[in-house]
């Protein structure tokens, strides 16, 4: 009797265990709320100023290029569903110096008010292979890709910490979930931001504040078009894998599970596998997305081992065109 009673028990721990990270956090209104967004000038984020605001929310742009501020300020306040709603432009670097950064923040909210959300989708991405790429690039990248998301989310927390309530977004990129040809400065920066992402969803949760990680794949954006200048076309074809996608759809996407607060952020049938295989310890959100997981894992392992076979061809493919074409122009 006292067995089957020490089992009972047992078994009710683990479930409690089991279950307490599934509970979903309740999700943000985003009418009225203040939404900054980093890199909201162009783009990607410019997109999800655009679909914050059509929601009601007041905006906060902050990048460096004050006109480029003022075209997207116009461009997002077309979306206005109310005569209260303000776009606030700030320029700054966000990579350079935290003090900075502290402080237009700290004017963005004696304005606007407590940032209810910040959405880090400043970045850039550079495409090369490893030897080609010139050591100072790495560094950039990091800078800007990883520190310029730190500083912001640094800057709005302690607020945020207070209020107990808020969601930070990182925008990583399909390329932060699978390390690829051409991008050996690139991949590094985005999947940085996934253990900043984990560690600080695991430090704000019990202040109900929610950090959503955003995969995004090739998006047809001002930055896809200067990088594919100088891609490499191993890199374009392995791309070309999940497609090329409008910045508005993946705005939507983003917004919505920012809002949900889901840890992770996915567009595109690809997309959503790649972020089931690579799920590892970061945190789940839903009963759901937790069983989708265990049961499609193995089955997604078994799809991408065809994947990276066909990656592997590619740049095999590449290596031996190159080598033929300079063979003949030693020839001629
Ligand atoms: N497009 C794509 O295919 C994909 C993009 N991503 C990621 O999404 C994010 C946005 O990309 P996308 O919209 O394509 O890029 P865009 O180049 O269109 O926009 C980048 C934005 O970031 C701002 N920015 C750049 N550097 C800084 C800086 N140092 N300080 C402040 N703001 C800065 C830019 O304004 P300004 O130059 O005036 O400062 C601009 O508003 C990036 O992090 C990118 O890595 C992820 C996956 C795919
Ligand atoms: C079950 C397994 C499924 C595997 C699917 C693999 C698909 C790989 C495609 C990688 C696309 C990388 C896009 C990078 C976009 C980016 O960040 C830059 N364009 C920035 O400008």
């Amino acid at each position: 009797m006292l067995l089957v009673v020490a089992a009972f028990i047992v078994a009710f721990v683990l479930l409690l265990y089991m279950i307490s990270p599934l509970i979903s956090p309740k999700p943000l209104k985003l009418n009225g709320a203040h939404v900054v967004v980093t890199g909201g000038s162009s783009g990607i984020g410019k997109s999800i100023a655009m679909e914050c605001y059509r929601q009601g929310a007041f905006i906060t742009l902050v990048a460096r290029d004050e006109e480029k501020l003022l075209r997207a300020k116009k461009d997002v306040e077309k979306f206005a569903i109310n005569d209260k709603q303000v776009v606030l432009c700030v320029s700054v670097d966000v990579s350079s110096d935290y003090t900075q950064v502290e402080n237009v923040i700290k004017q963005a909210q004696e304005k606007l008010g407590p940032v209810d959300m910040l959405v880090n989708c400043a970045g850039t991405a550079l495409a090369g292979k490893f030897e080609e790429m010139e050591v100072e690039r790495f560094k950039e990248l990091m800078e800007l890709n990883y520190l310029g998301s730190v500083y912001p989310s640094r800057a709005v927390i302690t607020t945020m910490k207070e209020r107990r309530m808020g969601r930070i977004v990182f925008v990583s990129s399909q390329a932060g979930q699978i390390g690829l040809f051409g991008y050996t400065a690139y991949s590094p920066s985005k999947f940085a931001l996934r253990g900043l992402a984990e560690a600080l969803q695991m430090e704000m949760k019990p202040y109900n504040i929610y950090v959503t990680l955003a995969f995004p794949p090739d998006t047809d954006t001002p930055l896809l078009a200067e990088e594919n200048k100088s891609k490499p076309l191993e890199t374009k074809l392995i791309s070309e894998t999940s497609g090329v996608w409008q910045p508005d759809q993946v705005a939507k996407i983003l917004v919505k599970d920012a809002v949900q607060g889901n840890f992770s952020s996915s567009v595109g049938p690809d997309g959503y596998m790649l972020s089931a295989l690579t799920c590892g310890m970061s945190p789940v959100t839903s009963i759901t997305e937790g069983l989708q997981q265990i049961v499609t894992m193995g089955l997604f392992r078994t799809i991408a081992l065809f994947y990276l076979g066909s990656f592997d061809s590619i740049v095999r493919r590449c290596m031996i065109q190159r080598e033929q074409s300079k063979a003949a122009d030693k020839n001629e």
